[in-house]
């Protein structure tokens, strides 16, 4: 049987990604030629987006600049995106998936394999007080789901600058499907047996590089950069083993663990705008809106979704990087607080 994949998203990191999997799909005769790709439909310079795509093969808004192999078919109908496809690639921002998902529930087919590419997690009313993406793609669409994460800053990967991803698998046959998709010599995956592990990291690095932010907006310095990043780690590892006491430490080494959280410390949006928000006094909103032309800040949100559930279950002191990292985000805490209550 053949495969056929479709993209569900195609913001900065999905038109990236569209790019390595239209490749990819090319040189294996077990791939459908075509990869329809879902975009969220908008006007740019009075032309629809999924027009500009398909004619220019570029997604101009996006990922200007990077051309998109021709089997890449923008199409604004997220149905018709995935009605026929066997493997599912979700890439929208996380605030998103749990309307892609409602929309998609019996209408696609249950023998189809998911991978999710999104960084947080979704709030949800259970003992945890959150659940996976992953999770939820598996119950709402009654399919597996891997995923990958990385030290993947997507111009850079589209760039085609050697780097380093993370595929986490639960049944090794998808990972290894999967692993096909995407895999390039620039792009180098290696798959591990765990999903949580290489998920959570995913999540949490967001907002720790929101503290990488904020410590280069006060011109700290390098060293203090570092010590964010160490404790940031502690905190994620702490975190996940307390909420999933199989995820495993190997975990923490792979791309998706210390590799993304250095990369996202160094030059990822959140940095940015978290840098923007010490040197400007702006809120993290209005400096989204202007800084990032579209894109979608991930670490806020992530921020208050964790603290949500770290004061509800009486854990702030436990962790009290990603508590402070909220608390300048949202209860105008002074950024300075990042090293003087941790
Ligand atoms: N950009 C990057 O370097 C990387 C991003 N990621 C992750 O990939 C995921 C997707 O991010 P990006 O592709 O960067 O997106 P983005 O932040 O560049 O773009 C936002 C996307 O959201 C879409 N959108 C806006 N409103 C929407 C709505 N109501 N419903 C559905 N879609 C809507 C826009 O059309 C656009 O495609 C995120 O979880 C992010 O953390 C992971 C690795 C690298
Ligand atoms: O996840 C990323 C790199 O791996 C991108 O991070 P930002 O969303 O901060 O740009």
């Amino acid at each position: 049987m053949t495969e056929k994949v479709a993209l569900i998203g195609s913001g900065n990191w999905g038109s990236a990604v569209a790019k390595i999997v239209g490749g990819n799909v090319q040189k294996f005769d077990h791939f459908q030629n075509e990869v329809k790709m879902w975009v969220f439909e908008e006007q740019v310079d009075g032309q629809n987006l999924t027009e500009i795509i398909n004619t220019k093969h570029e997604n101009v808004k996006y990922l200007p600049g990077i051309k998109l192999p021709e089997n890449i078919v923008a199409c604004p109908d997220l149905i018709k995106t995935c009605e026929d496809a066997t493997m599912l690639v979700f890439v929208v921002p996380h605030q998103f998936v749990a309307s892609v998902c409602k929309q998609l529930k019996g209408k696609i087919s249950p023998k189809c394999k998911a991978i999710s590419l999104i960084k947080g997690v979704d709030v949800e009313e259970n003992d945890n007080g959150f659940r996976l993406i992953t999770d939820m793609i598996q119950d709402s669409l009654g399919i597996r789901a891997c995923m990958l994460s990385g030290a993947n800053i997507a111009t850079e990967v589209a760039e085609e600058r050697f780097c380093e991803t993370t595929i986490g698998y639960r049944n090794r046959e998808d990972g290894e499907l999967f692993e096909a998709i995407f895999h390039t010599p620039t792009f180098r995956v290696n798959i591990v047996e765990d999903v949580v592990g290489v998920e959570l990291c995913g999540a949490l690095k967001n907002i720790i590089a929101i503290g990488g932010g904020l410590v280069d907006g006060l011109k700290l310095g390098d060293n203090t950069k570092a010590a964010i990043i160490r404790i940031g780690l502690y905190e994620m590892r702490k975190f996940a083993k307390m909420f999933y006491a199989d995820v495993k430490d190997e975990t923490f080494f792979e791309s998706c663990g210390v590799a993304d959280l250095v990369t996202t410390c160094a030059g990822g949006r959140n940095r940015k705008v978290a840098e923007a928000h010490v040197t400007t006094g702006k809120s993290f909103d209005q400096l989204e809106k202007e800084m990032l032309g579209g894109q979608k800040l991930q670490g806020t949100s992530t921020a208050k979704d964790m603290y949500g559930i770290l004061s509800k279950k009486g854990l702030c002191k436990e962790f009290p990087l990603m508590t402070t990292i909220y608390r300048i985000c949202y209860e105008d805490l002074p950024p300075i607080r990042i090293v003087e209550d941790i």
